[in-house]
């Protein structure tokens, strides 16, 4: 089925490198297709481009640096503010690409946009507020001053779950401090990438100033962390990948910001209101076929409220409608690819095999080759490939616990550090528990914590830097510190 889009000029099939469309240079053209994973069908073919392209972007950016750092903030701000409402103009149809090529739901999609659109314009203000500082000086005839510089060119590797927003998230702050950016996405989901950058095109910012890369991932990336004229790199994506760019980025001493993997506990004390501990396991295990680094991962249940929240919570998942989300609207879409169903599939199987209790879910559903029904197992237990691994899918492993000790231990019984919720209404507990678990960020009686106003990262093997809030800029300015003597 042919994408129908209002406006057509959103689907290119061309990389964007120093305001040019482009196919690459003809000796080394090659095609990626595009599929949409409910469906198998190829929708888009994009360039597989390597080191040569990557290079010419670096270098486009590098120039383009020159007059972008240059304008004023307010001068950033308006075209960045331009590109916010294009997006939102745009929603309906970037949130149709993202699902054909991703596969989450429709609204889910187009809350997507409007969320990935919420950092263009916050940072479009708040880069208005990267202020210095004038310190006590240490001598009558001398000053301190303390400014804050872009750190230079941006190279940013983005996830295929989070197509428009991880690439909005990153090139919003970088672009608000005076950067510019180079962008790889995912090869899967190169589509909505591109449409962003189409539509940066058409907020009139400037050329070289946003760059969109498609292609080989070590080709790119090994241009992205080796280049010197690239001073920063920032990545979302698995910890085993991080962990490879952060040493490939030491031999130039790049900046780095890293947004890995989660492994989240979802914890339901006694005095928890129990409904809303269902209503919020229900959007943190569910949201995208689980197929987000903040989704819950195991879920911890203390003994006397455990039968409640499992009969409740089952009914609902029961609920789920699963399909194709361009046909219908569905709660659930396909996962990305073969791997993804294998690596639920054996976490499954895992579990069952340990004595797991499957109480709904647990094989591929009707609906096609990429689908999987939504997953409930009960009495899980720490020997479990789910407890120490991200599933990525949509498996939910009920744990039961005794006391707050318990669950805490198990909790940080990981080497994540990225997301976790818990409900509860003892107002001490609530510190108590907040302040114990080892993540950088913690929902109380939600199950949805991402909004642009908050900063967003982990500790541990969950990564370094923060996006988004006030705190997100930070991480794309550099201190400079300025000494002025004879006063
Ligand atoms: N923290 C998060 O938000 C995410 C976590 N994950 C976790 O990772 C697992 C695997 O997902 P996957 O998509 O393979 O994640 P990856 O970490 O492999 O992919 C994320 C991004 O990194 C790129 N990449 C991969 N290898 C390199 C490389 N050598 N140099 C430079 N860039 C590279 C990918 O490009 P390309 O697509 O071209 O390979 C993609 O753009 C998931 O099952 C999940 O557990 C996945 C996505 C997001
Ligand atoms: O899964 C991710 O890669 C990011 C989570 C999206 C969000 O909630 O901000």
């Amino acid at each position: 089925m042919a994408l129908q889009l209002i406006d057509t000029g959103l689907l290119r099939e061309q990389a964007y490198i120093n305001g040019q469309w482009t196919s690459g240079d003809e000796n080394t053209i090659d095609s990626i297709p595009v599929t949409n994973p409910a469906t198998g069908e190829v929708i888009a073919h994009v360039p597989r481009l390597g080191e040569a392209e990557t290079i010419r972007a670096v270098e486009a950016a590098e120039q383009a640096m020159t007059g972008w750092r240059r304008k004023t903030a307010k001068e950033r701000a308006v075209l960045l503010r331009r590109w916010h409402d294009l997006m939102l103009e745009h929603q309906d149809d970037l949130a149709k690409l993202m699902t054909a090529e991703q596969g989450k739901p429709l609204p889910q999609a187009k809350g997507e946009v409007a969320y990935g659109a919420s950092y263009l314009e916050w940072f479009a203000e708040e880069g208005k507020r990267a202020y210095g500082d004038i310190v006590p000086s240490h001598a009558n005839d001398k000053r301190i001053l303390v400014t804050k510089e872009p750190v230079g060119v941006v190279a940013a590797i983005t996830p295929w779950n989070f197509p428009s927003a991880m690439i909005a998230r990153k090139a919003a702050p970088a672009l608000a401090a005076g950067c510019t950016i180079v962008i790889k996405p995912a090869e899967v989901t190169p589509l909505s990438a591109l449409a962003l950058a189409e539509l940066a095109d058409r907020a009139g910012i400037p050329a070289g100033v946003v760059n969109v890369v498609t292609g080989k991932a070590s080709a790119i990336g090994g241009v992205m962390t080796s280049h010197p004229s690239v001073r920063k790199l920032s990545f979302t994506g698995s910890t085993p990948i991080g962990k490879l760019l952060i040493k490939q980025c030491a031999d130039t001493v790049k900046k780095v910001s890293m947004e890995l993997g989660g492994n989240a506990p979802f914890i339901v004390f006694d005095d928890a209101d129990i409904d809303k501990a269902v209503e919020g396991a229900m959007v943190s295990k569910y949201r995208n076929s689980g197929q987000t680094c903040v989704c819950a991962n195991r879920l911890f249940v203390q003994d006397g409220v455990y039968d409640e929240f499992i009969e409740k919570f089952v009914a609902k998942v029961r609920e789920l409608s699963v399909g194709d989300c361009l046909v219908e609207d569905f709660d659930q879409g396909p996962l990305i690819d073969r791997a993804a169903v294998e690596k639920t599939d054996e976490h499954v199987q895992d579990a069952i095999s340990k004595n797991g209790r499957l109480l709904c879910g647990g094989e591929q559903h009707v609906a096609g080759e990429l689908f999987y029904t939504p997953t409930v197992i009960a009495d899980a237990t720490p020997d479990m490939q789910c407890y120490k691994e991200e599933t990525f899918g949509p498996l939910a492993p009920v744990f039961r616990f005794k006391d707050e000790d318990d669950v805490i231990r198990m909790a940080n019984d990981t080497e994540y550090g990225l997301a976790s919720y818990f409900y509860a209404n003892d107002l001490r507990r609530v510190f108590r528990v907040a302040e114990a678990l080892e993540y950088g960020m913690v929902a109380v009686n939600e199950g949805i914590l991402s909004t642009e106003l908050a900063p967003f990262g982990g500790v541990k093997e969950s990564g370094m830097g923060r996006e988004g809030s006030r705190y997100g800029i930070d991480d794309y300015l550099e201190i400079k510190y300025i000494l002025l003597g004879g006063m």
